[in-house]
Parts: C-alpha cells; structure tokens; sequence
C-alpha cells in the first residue's frame, strides 16, 4: 500500500516505521532536523530490545511525494492547517485521510448519529473550514490513539508502551467500509493493534479521559504520569474524571471507564511526559483547543456544572498562553 504519514515525529514516526518494515511503500511529511536525518540514515523506532530502521521517503513538501493509497496525519491538532495547505498533490480520487490525533477532532459533528445531541459549535477546530474545503468529509476518517512515544533525537523515535500500540481507525458515520477493513489489516500486519470500532466518538472520548484528566495535571504539575499516584492529585484526577464522564454520557457516549481501573491502586502508571506537557517544555503550539477547551464546549452546550475541569482549563490556557503556544 502506498501510505504517506503526514507529520512523522513521534507517534507518526513510529507507524511510518512499522509499516515501511512490513513491505507497504512508505513516505513521510516531516521537516527540519527529523527530515534532514530521515534522509540520512532513515527512521528508526526504538521498542522493547527491538530496533527497526526503515528508509521511507521523506519531503518537507508533500507534492515531492505524489497521489496516496490513504494519507494518514499525525501532526498535532494544533497544527492541522499544514494538511489544509498542502495535502492535495497527495490526493488521488479515492485517497482517504486518517485523522489519528488527540482531543475532538474537527470533523466531530458530522456523521453524527441522530441519536446523539448536536455537537456545539468546533469551528476554532477548523479555523476559515480549511480542512474541509481541502480534504472534505468524503475522505475523512477518524483516527483515535494509545501510545506512548518520543523523538529522542532527530529520526529516532523510542516507543514506551511496546504492548500499547494501538490506532482505532473509523468512519466519521461509522459504517464499516471497504476501506476501513483494509485499513486496519494493514495495521495489524504492521504490528499495530487497530481493533474493530462501530463508535468511533466512543473511542475518542475514552481517549479522551487520559488527555483532559491526566495530562492536562501533568502539564499543571510539570511532572509525568507518575503523579496521578501521588494521593492528593489522584483525588484531583478522579474528581475531573467524574465530570469528564458526565459531559461525555450528556452528549450520548456512555463511557465504560471506572474511575478504579483509571486512577486505582491497580493502575501501573508509565514514567511518560505527556504530548501536552512535552508540547509545552518545547515551547510547541499547544493542543488545548482539542483537549480541554472543545470537550468544555460540549459541557456548556449540555448545561452542566464542570468546577474543577473549569479550574484545569483556566491554569492551562494560562500556562500556554504565557508562551505563547496557544491563543484564546
Ligand atoms: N507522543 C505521544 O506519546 C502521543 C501523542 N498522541 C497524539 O498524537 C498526535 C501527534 O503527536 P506527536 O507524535 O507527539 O507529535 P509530534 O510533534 O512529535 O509530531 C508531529 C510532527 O509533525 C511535524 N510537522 C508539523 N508541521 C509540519 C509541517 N508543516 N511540515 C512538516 N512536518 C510538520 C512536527 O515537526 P516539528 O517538531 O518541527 O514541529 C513533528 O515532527 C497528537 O494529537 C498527540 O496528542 C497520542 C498519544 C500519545
Ligand atoms: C495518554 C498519553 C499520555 C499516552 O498515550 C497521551 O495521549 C499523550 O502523551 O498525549
């Protein structure tokens, strides 16, 4: 299959490297020091014992690259106005472009079943509609994330979480297409999990509750995932949690996440920095408007009370706006 990972740093950089070491004709959109040692001496994935180097080719300028089988974008949420401005020469008729990102995506409200309330309004998702204009909702396919990954140094990305390696790939309407089929044996075949999805709003939101709850801590603690154990934030967790969950089942997702199994004396916790927290170390745009002020919305729009995720979102907009990397 001819894949183009659009964005390969850290989480792209991983599946563009599996999937060029199991036989697909890999390309990669990434630029600066990456691209430049990409070219070099290729990606490499660091996971487990394992070390997997893989020569894809690699371009700053995606029109170097030509017409896809499927795009698959792991940039940042934040910086999605790259696809809107450059992905057409990787275009052909059919090509369908996975989303694979943290947070609400843009394409959120449409393929809403009807069964769900109307999502509120995401527009600073896509700021003017450019993705839409330049990808549209036909080519649109959701891609919802877990794991956990670095670029340790230009084209080297080190894979934490070697059993959690997974892309839920899914139709903005759910409708279990060709396309999403063959998109997920191909990742399978790469070694990355994608299980069947009939939810994809399912799966973002559970996503979700990592992000919103737990990272946006770690970003106001400056401190990895380890905190979450740490009594006093645990409780602080489980409390956005509980409100995380409520704006979910308020907009139709009834989320199977005990807060037991996330927050619970059972819970290993990864030493991971997560994206948001690296994002802000490295004085990086910021994904805020995907992972905390877009999920807030869907609160407002419902009518409910959210008191602490209201406290995490106003420490983090102030944190982020303080440098810059984000802007109300
Ligand atoms: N990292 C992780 O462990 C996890 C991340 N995620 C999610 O996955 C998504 C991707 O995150 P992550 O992989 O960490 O992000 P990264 O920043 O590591 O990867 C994005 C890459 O895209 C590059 N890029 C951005 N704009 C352009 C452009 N115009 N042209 C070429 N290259 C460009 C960036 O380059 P540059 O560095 O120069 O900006 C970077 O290398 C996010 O939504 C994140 O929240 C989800 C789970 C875990
Ligand atoms: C949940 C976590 C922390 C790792 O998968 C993540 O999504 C991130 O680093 O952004």
């Amino acid at each position: 299959m001819r894949i183009c990972v659009f964005g390969a740093g850290a989480i792209g950089g991983n599946y563009a490297t599996r999937l060029a070491d199991a036989g697909n004709e890999v390309s990669v959109v990434a630029r600066g020091p990456h691209l430049e040692a990409i070219r070099a001496n290729g990606l490499t994935l660091i996971t487990g014992d394992r070390k997997i180097v893989a020569r894809v080719k690699a371009s700053d300028r995606p029109a170097d690259l030509g017409p896809q089988d499927v795009v698959i974008s792991t940039l940042k949420a934040s910086g999605l106005s790259a696809i809107a401005d450059t992905v057409a020469p990787l275009l052909g008729p059919g090509t369908p472009v996975v989303f694979a990102q943290n947070g609400i995506p843009w394409w959120y409200g449409h393929g809403l079943g009807k069964e769900r309330p109307k999502a509120p309004d995401l527009s600073r998702l896509d700021p003017g509609g450019a993705l839409l204009k330049a990808v549209g909702f036909d080519r649109t396919l959701g891609g919802v994330i877990t794991s956990s990954n670095h670029v340790i140094e230009p084209g080297v990305v080190r894979n934490i979480s070697p059993d959690r390696n997974v892309l839920w790939v899914g139709e903005p309407d759910d409708r279990q297409t060709p396309r999403i089929q063959k998109l997920r044996e191909t990742l399978i075949a790469a070694g990355i999990s994608s299980p069947s999805t009939t939810d994809i709003r399912y799966d973002i939101w559970h996503k979700l509750m990592a992000n919103f709850t737990g990272s946006t801590l770690c970003l106001i603690l400056r401190q990895p995932t380890t905190i979450q154990a740490t009594p006093m934030v645990n409780r602080l967790a489980r409390r956005a949690h509980a409100e995380a969950l409520a704006i979910a089942a308020a907009n139709g997702v009834v989320l199977d996440d005990s807060p037991e199994v996330r927050y619970g004396p059972k819970r290993v916790y990864p030493d991971h920095r997560p994206s948001i927290l690296q994002d802000y170390e490295g004085g990086r745009p910021m994904e805020i408007e995907a992972i905390v002020r877009a999920p807030l919305a869907f609160a407002r729009s419902a009518g409910l009370d959210t008191p602490t995720l209201d406290a995490i979102e106003s420490i983090c907009v102030s944190l982020a706006e303080s440098k810059n990397l984000y802007r109300s």
